[in-house]
């Protein structure tokens, strides 16, 4: 789609105009959903192109059939962990908020401000390419896989609660492969910023893998082998109605724990035991870590996942975020994992039978991923 660059009321009527004819603002009423998400994508811009093309209200394919009913986020101190601290006292501090809300910062990581600053600064850049330069990239079959998430429609029969898509443009690089064709075809200021942030995040998530070995009473070598190959870098543009969307819709993650670098935009929550929301704010120079489904399963649920999601906050900034995914070295995509042999005792035995990523994985794809835990379907029965 080739939009005039002009701006002014006229133009904005006739761009609106236009996504109309593409079926992309079709109302909710006569929307084809298959056909309005089709040209979404055929536009090849993401939201981002949306937003450049002027719209002032939220297309349908952004809205949820079922409002979600969502309560205000509350106040709540996410803990932090300084990692100068004596390592003993960091491997506390790192248990003790593992085993509560699953989420962390970590200070004093040792990850230099500027990498992280420039891999933020290269997405950003990225997704803010005239559009004629980043179509190119769009979608999974361009190379690279840049392109606007589909939420999958549940299988399990039940209505759908989310809309078909969310309020974010992704790109997701893999770094399994070193000659991976994604990313070789990156730009390559782009390409080598997110290397030098990949190398540097992959120290750190060794040091941070120790600890919550550690923190399991299992020795710091025990869960220690971790790679990071999947990279979601994201981009949530300004919303023209920021409480009619999801930036991303409630989930767990499915590995073992994530590493997440936010700007300063904010809009990351996560759920509470209790069932409340509460806000993530972005603490300068802090990374967040996530402990994922494989961790809980892996911890004989010591640990707990964090449950997280992202809303819009902003009419005016795009909010910028990297979510690094770490899972043990040696489970590969069929490898099977369970809890740890020395977690199982007679007052707490195997909470899961053993499963492999693939099958945790496409569970979700079944059930959802949000909690309750779709990992209760690999429940060990007790008896
Ligand atoms: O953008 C964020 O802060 C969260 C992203 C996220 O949850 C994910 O990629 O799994
Ligand atoms: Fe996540």
């Amino acid at each position: 789609m080739d939009l005039p660059r002009r701006g002014g009321d006229h133009t904005r009527r006739w761009r609106t105009n236009n996504l109309e004819q593409q079926g992309i603002m079709a109302s909710a009423n006569n929307c084809d959903e298959e056909a309005a998400l089709k040209a979404f994508h055929e536009a090849r811009g993401g939201v981002r192109g949306l937003v450049e093309s002027g719209v002032a209200t939220v297309p349908p394919l952004f809205l949820a059939p079922i409002a979600p009913v969502s309560s205000p986020a509350r106040n709540f101190a996410i803990p932090s962990v300084d990692l100068s601290l004596p390592r003993s006292d960091a491997a506390a501090l790192v248990r003790a908020a593992a085993r509560s809300c699953g989420i962390f910062h970590v200070t004093n990581h040792g990850v230099p401000a500027g990498t992280v600053d420039s891999a933020l600064a290269v997405v950003r850049a990225f997704n803010e390419q005239p559009l004629a330069a980043r179509s190119r990239f769009y979608g999974p079959a361009g190379g690279i896989n840049y392109y606007t998430v589909a939420i999958p429609r549940l299988r399990d029969g039940r209505p759908a609660t989310t809309p078909r898509l969310s309020w974010c443009d992704t790109l997701i690089v893999m770094f399994d492969q070193p000659k991976d064709p994604g990313l070789l075809s990156l730009p390559a200021a782009c390409r080598d910023a997110l290397l030098e942030y990949h190398r540097s995040l992959s120290r750190l998530a060794k040091e941070i893998a120790g600890l919550l070995s550690e923190g399991l009473g299992v020795g710091a070598d025990r869960l220690e082998r971790v790679e990071g190959a999947l990279m979601q870098c994201h981009y949530y543009p300004p919303c023209p109605e920021p409480e009619r969307v999801m930036g991303s819709r409630e989930h767990t993650d499915g590995d073992f724990f994530t590493v997440l670098a936010q700007d300063g935009v904010g809009g990351l929550q996560v759920r509470l035991d209790d069932g409340e929301w509460v806000d993530v704010a972005p603490v300068p120079g802090a990374l967040l870590v996530n402990i994922g489904d494989v961790l809980k399963v892996v911890s004989n649920d010591e640990y707990n996942s964090a449950e997280h999601r992202v809303v819009s906050k902003s009419k005016q900034e795009a909010r910028v975020s990297i979510a690094l995914f770490f899972n043990l070295a040696e489970y590969g995509e069929s490898g099977l994992f369970s809890p740890l042999p020395e977690l199982v005792t007679g007052e707490k035995p195997a909470q899961y039978r053993s499963l492999s990523l693939g099958e945790m994985l496409g569970n979700r794809v079944e059930l959802g991923h949000a909690k309750p835990s779709t990992l209760d379907h690999f429940k060990a029965t007790l008896s």
